[in-house]
């Protein structure tokens, strides 16, 4: 239990909760102050209240200099209560912005975290991080770190007054010190495991939460709600046993039993010291009373350490995704330029998680043709359409548009000029205006129509009740596959790229449809270079060149006539797939 949590160290974490706290000093300075001058007068009571015992107790009573004494007990109240509203509210201050930067420093580089990072993670996780994880930073500075520091500031004041009374005096608070750090310091190894497991048992929940709620169609149609329902049970138990285990940590924190016998040691002390006569009853009142100050920090020790290792352990999963080694990340001064279209693959090669998927692939295509890339399924053709807009990078070879390789651009000027269309459509839960022009920085109404036009979806959009303000997803109407498509033809026009990738585009429309689509597409890369792939040879054969993938390398490449004349391969793929029309390459008709 006590190896360390995985993800970055200690002192990592401490130094990056340390550099956002200091944005904000003059709270932090606040609070010091304030918390300083509390604790100061939290001891000074019983100090005066000692004072005034003596002052009753002494011959010759001089009544002005009890009321002084009095009324410097009061002052000293009042003010305690005054400094501590502020420097509670300082605090409070400071956590809540910690939590704010800190989120938003978190969601920030989710963001512009690359495809390959977010594909690796898994979402339910990444929205524990964002909110339970960082949420627990507030408590970790309040009450966590006031308490921390309230109770070093009164211990060693508390010291502090005792020693003028009588040095010898120390020994009770002393051990009983020593044995408050030691039990403390036991108490933090023993939780710290606990809380960095219970935070990743948490993320864990949720990601089985998120993945059996978006699974949610699957799980009914094969009637698995009860194993669906036994797996969540089966982690939420986890996080219920690892909260149990927190409780028993708790319990075993030993410091205030030890503190009932250092009291009794101390009042055994000053009462033979009194007896002695080294010690007035006003200096063994004051004694007395100093030392049961420490019942607060004893209290406070356990709660901020409680806190302050959640706080850590939450921070510690917040780091380990920002610290995470970047890839395809942007150059600051990139090329920016507005993209004509010219396309270059130049032995092009990359490779999944190790396995080579692309081997030195090359061509090329001129502003506004249309290359098809074909090949049977798992060929590497989704992959090598992802390499133009930078989803993932190349890592052999280079990709070029107009002469100026993927790499070397501006991500946003690149990404703006290149439009996908991809298999799987992810559509916002917002209207279809929305939708459509999602990536445009002005949503009016006219250019988002047009490109509704040009992808034939102006037709049934027009037929809902609410028109473009129709909402769809999860809180309003269920748009067919072939629907679905054609917004997303539609959003990819609404930017009036220069590159269009269309990949598989009409895959999930019945015939009818996929004429109007062959449409819409004809009409939408009119003067834009595109990229097509796709099963359907009636649309591989308008293209100006096809590439024939098989294994990831470039079998062969020309006109749909050049490869009917030379490619054999070809030849069997259209011959046997043509009659039908039917998507053929898909179950691998190309395995020669
Ligand atoms: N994120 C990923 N991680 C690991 N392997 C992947 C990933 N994406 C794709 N692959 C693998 O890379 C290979 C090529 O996939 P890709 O999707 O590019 O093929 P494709 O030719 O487009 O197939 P299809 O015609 O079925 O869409 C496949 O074997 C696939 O399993």
């Amino acid at each position: 239990m006590t190896a360390a949590p995985p993800g970055p160290s200690t002192a990592r974490v401490a130094r990056w909760i340390i550099a956002h706290v200091w944005r904000n000093r003059a709270y932090v300075l606040a609070f010091v102050g304030m918390a300083t001058l509390g604790n100061l007068l939290v001891v000074a009571i019983p100090w005066l209240t000692g004072a005034a015992f003596d002052e009753v107790l002494s011959a010759g009573t001089d009544r002005s200099r009890i009321g002084v004494l009095v009324l410097a007990i009061l002052g000293a109240v009042l003010l305690r209560g005054a400094a501590s509203l502020v420097a509670s509210g300082a605090m409070e201050v400071l956590a809540q912005r910690l939590e704010r930067d800190a989120r938003a420093e978190f969601y920030g580089v989710l963001l512009h975290k690359n495809l390959v990072f977010h594909q690796r993670q898994r979402v339910g996780d990444l929205m524990a991080r964002t909110t339970d994880d960082v949420r627990l930073l507030d408590p970790m500075m309040s009450p966590g770190m006031a308490h921390l520091f309230n109770a070093f500031a009164c211990i060693l004041l508390s010291l502090f007054f005792i020693g003028r009374i009588e040095p010898e005096l120390l020994v009770a608070p002393l051990l009983f010190t020593g044995g408050l750090l030691v039990g403390t310091r036991l108490h933090a190894r023993r939780f710290n495991p606990i809380a960095s497991a219970l935070r990743r048992q948490n993320g864990l929940l949720n990601a089985e939460v998120v993945e059996a709620l978006s699974g949610i169609e699957l799980t009914k149609w094969s009637g698995q709600e009860e194993q669906e329902a036994r797996r969540i049970q089966l982690q939420a138990e986890r996080c219920r046993d690892l909260m149990i285990s927190q409780g028993a940590a708790q319990a075993r924190y030993l410091p205030p039993l030890f503190l009932g016998l250092c009291l009794t040691l101390a009042f055994l002390h000053g009462a033979l010291r009194a007896s002695q006569g080294a010690l007035s009853v006003g200096s063994f009142v004051a004694y007395m009373g100093l030392m049961t100050t420490f019942r607060g920090p004893t209290q406070l020790l356990l709660s901020a350490v409680t806190v302050i290792q959640e706080g850590f352990a939450g921070a510690r999963r917040v780091l380990t995704v920002l610290d995470e080694e970047a890839t395809g990340e942007d150059k600051a001064a990139g090329h920016r330029a507005r993209i004509r279209g010219e396309l270059v693959f130049d032995q092009v090669s990359f490779s999944h998680g190790g396995r080579p998927i692309l081997k030195n692939v090359s061509f090329r295509a001129a502003p506004g043709e249309t290359v098809a890339i074909v090949g049977q399924a798992g060929a590497g053709k989704s992959t090598l359409a992802r390499l133009i807009n930078r989803t993932y990078d190349v890592e052999g070879g280079r990709i070029l548009i107009d002469g100026c390789d993927v790499r070397d651009w501006a991500l946003d000027s690149l990404r703006t000029g290149i439009a996908v269309v991809e298999q799987e459509i992810l559509l916002l839960s917002d209207t279809l205006h929305a939708n459509i022009g999602f990536g445009l920085e002005q949503q009016d109404p006219h250019p988002i129509q047009e490109a509704a036009r040009l992808a034939q979806a102006h037709g049934f959009i027009t037929g809902f009740r609410e028109g473009y303000d129709t909402v769809i997803g999860e809180r309003g109407v269920t748009l067919s596959g072939g629907q679905r498509q054609r917004v997303a033809l539609a959003r990819a026009l609404a930017v009036d790229p220069a590159v269009l990738i269309l990949d598989d585009a009409t895959s999930a429309v019945d015939s009818a449809t996929e004429e109007q689509i062959q449409r819409a597409m004809r009409e939408g890369s009119r003067g834009r270079t595109t990229v097509l792939i796709t099963h359907r040879l009636s649309q591989i054969r308008r293209a100006d060149r096809i590439v024939l993938l098989m294994g990831g390398e470039v079998h062969d490449q020309g006109t749909h006539d050049e490869l009917l004349g030379r490619c054999d391969i070809y030849r069997r793929i259209f011959n046997t797939s043509a009659p039908r029309e039917a998507p053929a390459l898909a179950a691998g008709g190309g395995g020669a």
